[in-house]
């Protein structure tokens, strides 16, 4: 007889053994459907040695119901699910999860009907139809793809396909993927892009390899990383490209598609499920050679990966937060190992970890210390707004005003960063004080003028704002404290009412499509100010985009998190680089109270290599990260003393391990999160120690009710 251990997707069960009834062919990585009481769960046949479970006579043991027809698992996607589930903490189930995320793909081939014009033009075709009929220009797809490409909605293409004007077509869900050529339309390179595209494309196919490629904005780190992308696919490998925010792949996909001939497969939350079935398939059978997409991404089963690259690797975004809280350029590297190829971590402002690697040998560097055909880095000032401040309830100091005046004069477009979403940070009563907090979290309802509501940016919870103050009763009564974007927009527009302005934030910008949009409209000069958060601060190349302005970069320090000071300085130095990037030169106004802070002075100066050093100096001397480990323990219940007596407890049972300190419990920065009190204890370790299995066993000693939950953070990035 034969028995199999399988992992299911079910995250409370641990391995589950079975019997492999006579004629069913199952090897490790099979996906299969396994019975469970009277139930039937898909799950991944699983080495035995490597997992253990409660044993089971073989007398006990059920019979596996079928195995899907899909690729199996391969084995250093099986590594990577242990590794994750151990170095993470979470169940291995939890991880598989990710690399089966889409049951539709596990079917069988399907069939889809799609529908293409007729050749018959129904006579009274009304001009919106007829406009439809034209804008298909003859092609074949689903009614929604159909609508798409012709810009108009479902309805109107449904009307033609009611006309006569479409008709059916079945055909496989499973259409071809296009292969993108590595020939298509390469780029003449300069020699330090040359020697760096030739060191990559060298390392395809023989090995791990990790690199830092540290290039300036704008210098051409995606021409180059393109050249090792064209180098696997002439290896007939498959590459993956990890890009932090869903909202950069459009601008990406096009980017491709321009050097490649064809869009590479998209993965991201985005996805529709018959486009999830498509890619997945497509991964799965090595037929898609290139993906890009969101951290997830990282968890497909590619059955012949030759390359990731991790574009713009310093983003903190890269860290999930919820479900298994990992970190996926980390990961990458891991995945990277296991698959035995090389790996580029692409950034202007790598990350202390990352650099630190470089440093002890771990990974090797390439540089690129210029912008791409001599576009200069733009000059940066700070205005000190203790000297120069804004009028009374601006925002906008008047040398950033005059900045912008003559860059609007000149027809150049400009770019205000503030990392806050909506119109104010808070909003109270000028009446009695009272300040409008969200009821399930420990924190302040933002205004959004925009949507006309209060939200709550931690659990978006929404609420429109009230006449009357609750409190006190006065009617009219509330008043916004502070900026957020869109009250930039507004000053902007009361500066310059002429002006075509853009909020960018993930409000308006929430889907690639929008993204598209944004950047469609920036091409074609229809905006002249831009304010946004974050999200504009990466990867975006608009070449008449001159001056740039921080509007509080200060706002970054507070808070005071490990990474903070860093961080600022990346977001900064980022949002600098979309300035000047064509042939004229750009100009970065940081507005500061404090233009002596390391932070500030350090961009104004240029001198980035002594922040750092000052920066990893200070790491090295607390044994912070990367020269000391953290976890944290997070615990939340709806009732606080729950929350409170459990991790008392845990605190209690920490191990006296050597080189290991635990501090707390306390209540956590943000003490209610979704109606949940939070307790917080953080474990600050000996980089040498084995953290986890500390935690595991020290977790494993203490138990708690359903209501309680416990969660670990390794290495984390966020301190709330
Ligand atoms: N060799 C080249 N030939 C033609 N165009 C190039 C070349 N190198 C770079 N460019 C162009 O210069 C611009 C900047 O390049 P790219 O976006 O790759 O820079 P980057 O280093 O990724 O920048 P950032 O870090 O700011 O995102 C792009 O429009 C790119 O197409
Ligand atoms: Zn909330």
């Amino acid at each position: 007889m034969q028995r199999v251990r399988v992992v299911t997707l079910n995250a409370a069960l641990g391995p589950l053994d079975y019997r492999v009834p006579d004629g069913m062919n199952v090897e490790p990585g099979s996906v299969v459907v396994a019975p469970l009481g009277p139930r039937q769960l898909i799950g991944v046949v699983w080495e035995p040695e490597r997992l253990q479970t409660e044993e089971v006579g073989d007398n006990r043991l059920r019979p596996l119901v079928s195995v899907m027809t899909v690729p199996p698992v391969p084995d250093p996607v099986r590594r990577l699910v242990e590794w994750t589930s151990d170095y993470y903490l979470a169940p291995p189930a939890s991880v598989l999860r990710m690399v089966l995320p889409s049951s539709a793909a596990l079917e069988g081939p399907r069939q889809l009907t799609e529908y293409a014009p007729t050749g018959q033009t129904p006579e009274r075709l009304t001009p919106q139809r007829k406009k439809a009929l034209a804008g298909i220009e003859g092609r074949q797809g689903t009614i929604r793809e159909l609508a798409d490409h012709a810009g108009v909605s479902d309805s109107v293409m449904r009307g033609l396909m009611n006309a006569g004007a479409l008709g059916p077509v079945q055909v496989t869900a499973d259409r071809p993927l296009a292969c993108p050529d590595p020939d298509h339309s390469p780029p003449d390179l300069n020699e330090e892009q040359r020697e760096a595209a030739a060191s990559l494309a060298e390392a395809i196919g023989n090995g791990f390899d990790p690199v830092l490629l540290d290039g300036v904005t704008g210098s051409g780190k995606t021409e180059v990383y393109f050249e090792a992308i064209a180098e696997c696919l002439r290896q007939g490998k498959q590459a993956l490209v990890l890009l932090p925010e869903i909202a950069l792949t459009e601008p990406f996909l096009k980017r491709f598609e321009a050097r490649f001939g064809c869009e590479p497969v998209a993965w991201h939350s985005d996805l529709r499920s018959s486009q999830r079935r498509r890619a997945w398939r497509g991964i799965a059978s090595g037929e898609a050679k290139v993906t890009v997409g969101a951290r997830s991404a990282l968890f497909l089963p590619y059955p012949n990966l030759g390359l990731i690259v991790v574009d713009e690797a310093h983003e903190p975004s890269f860290k999930q937060e919820d479900g298994v809280q990992y970190h996926a350029r980390d990961t990458a590297v891991m995945r990277a190992k296991f698959e035995d190829i090389p790996i580029v971590l692409s950034t202007a402002t790598p990350p202390i970890e990352s650099r630190h690697m470089v440093e002890i040998g771990r990974y090797r560097e390439l540089t690129l210390a210029s912008r791409f055909a001599g576009a200069s880095l733009p000059e940066m000032r700070a205005i000190d707004l203790t000297q120069d401040p804004p009028p009374r309830g601006r925002w906008l100091a008047p040398t950033l005003v005059n900045e912008l005046q003559a860059n609007l004069e000149r027809g150049e477009q400009s770019l205000l960063f503030l990392n806050r979403r909506g119109f104010a940070p808070l909003t109270l009563c000028r009446n009695c004080g009272h300040r409008f907090q969200c009821p399930n979290c420990t924190a302040w309802m933002v205004e959004h003028r925009l949507m006309h509501r209060l939200a709550c940016h931690h659990c978006g919870h929404v609420m429109p704002p009230p006449k009357a103050c609750p409190e006190c009763g006065e009617e009219d009564s509330l008043v916004a404290c502070g900026p957020g974007v869109e009250r930039i927009a507004d000053e902007v527009a009361e500066l310059f009412p002429d002006a075509r302005t853009a909020v960018v934030t993930s409000d308006t910008i929430w889907s690639p499509l929008r993204a598209a949009e944004f950047v469609g409209a920036m091409e074609a000069g229809a905006i002249d100010v831009v304010i946004g958060t974050q999200l504009v601060t990466k990867g975006y190349h608009f070449p008449n985009l001159t001056l740039v302005g921080v509007v509080d970069a200060d706002l970054g320090l507070q808070g005071g998190d490990l990474r903070a000071a860093e961080r600022s300085f990346q977001q900064i130095q980022q949002v600098a680089g979309r300035a000047g990037r064509g042939d004229k030169p750009g100009r970065v106004l940081v507005q500061t109270h404090d233009p002596d802070a390391p932070v500030i002075a350090a961009l104004v100066s240029g001198d980035g290599p002594g922040f750092y050093e000052a920066e990893t100096d200070a790491r090295r001397e607390a044994a912070m990260p990367p020269f000391g480990r953290l976890a944290a323990i997070v615990v939340s219940a709806e009732d606080p003393s729950e929350a409170e007596g459990v991790a008392r407890r845990i605190g209690i049972a920490a191990p006296q391990v050597e080189g290991m300190a635990v501090f707390g419990p306390a209540p956590a920065p943000l003490a209610m999160l979704r109606g949940r009190h939070r307790q917080r204890l953080l474990v600050h370790a000996a980089r040498m120690l084995d953290v986890q299995d500390v935690i595991r066993d020290w977790l494993a000693g203490v138990e708690w009710g359903p209501k309680v939950r416990v969660s670990v953070d390794v290495d984390p990035y966020s301190f709330l």
